[in-house]
């Protein structure tokens, strides 16, 4: 627990460069986001150059929410890459289970490349374990809590850690389970939210080499947020501004004061 006011500390300090492979939808709050909390972002998703940019960067954020066939070359290329560089890779499975083509692309991105984490709500970490399930698009239909055996089940096949999104964030390596219950359910209403979330386990990850540690951390920073800003919001559109001042006004002191955290 005290060891995450320090991993901001350190993304302060260090302002790692993420490079992300993300959506259309999302791609400038992403950025901003990262800005915000202090990490250094980059976006890029040319096959001819994504090996290049995994190689100067110290966290791969890999998000399929909008892909198509030269954008799933360049994220094999980027999670190649980071294989080999041992860059730490972050994956969100947008909207897996809703289609054909996005089961078998992020089955096959988590089969050869193993993410150091996944991110996801519910219902797409469930349709990762059950390929007969599926999903109704990118926003969840279940709750974070029914996601667990199945993130359990990934995370030992996997080595690695699943985060599961939601009204409470859950965090999974092998048996080990963590739950982050900050937050306010009009982070729900705002598109990317969770795109959010994965770039924060990216900025995370590049600091702190205990995946489990940092992705709590990333949850933290994001529910602690979403604390500090729904006193001053009025809806979706003014919550999204006030959300990204205060990721940039966040101290490692309202981190420990607000946290709710179980482990
Ligand atoms: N009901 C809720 N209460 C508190 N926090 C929530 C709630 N719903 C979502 N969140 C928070 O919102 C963020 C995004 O989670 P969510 O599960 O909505 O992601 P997502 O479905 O992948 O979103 P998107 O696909 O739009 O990026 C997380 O930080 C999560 O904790
Ligand atoms: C709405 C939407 N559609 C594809 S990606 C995306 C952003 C949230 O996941
Ligand atoms: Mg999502």
């Amino acid at each position: 627990m005290n060891q995450i006011p320090s991993i901001l500390t350190a993304i302060r300090e260090k302002s790692p460069l993420v490079h992300n492979i993300t959506n259309y939808v999302v791609m400038n709050n992403t950025a901003n986001a990262l800005l915000a909390i202090g990490a250094s972002p980059v976006m890029a998703h040319a096959k001819e150059e994504v090996e290049d940019i995994v190689t100067i960067s110290s966290a791969l954020v890999i998000n399929m929410g909008t892909l198509s066939k030269n954008w799933v070359e360049a994220m094999k290329l980027a999670a190649q890459k980071a294989s080999k560089t041992k860059t730490p890779f972050v994956f969100d499975p947008v909207g897996v289970g809703a289609s054909t083509y996005r089961t078998e692309t992020a089955q096959e991105i988590i089969a050869t490349y193993t993410p150091d984490v996944i991110r996801g709500n519910a219902s797409e970490i469930m349709a990762l374990t059950n390929s007969t399930l599926s999903t109704k698009g990118v926003d969840s239909t279940h709750n974070s809590l029914d996601a667990i055996q199945a993130a359990k089940q990934l995370s030992k096949e996997l080595g690695n850690t699943i985060v599961i999104s939601g009204e409470k964030d859950i965090i999974v390596t092998g048996e080990k389970v963590s739950t982050v219950s900050n937050g306010d359910a009009l982070m729900a209403k705002i598109t990317g939210m969770g795109c959010t979330a994965t770039a924060m386990v990216g900025a995370c990850i590049a600091v702190e080499g205990n995946t489990h540690l940092a992705a709590t951390a990333a949850m933290a920073i994001m529910g602690v947020t979403g604390d500090i800003t729904k006193n001053a919001s009025n809806g979706p559109g003014s919550f999204q501004m006030n959300f990204l001042d205060n990721l940039h006004l966040l101290t490692s002191d309202q981190l420990s004061e607000y946290l709710i955290l179980n482990e």
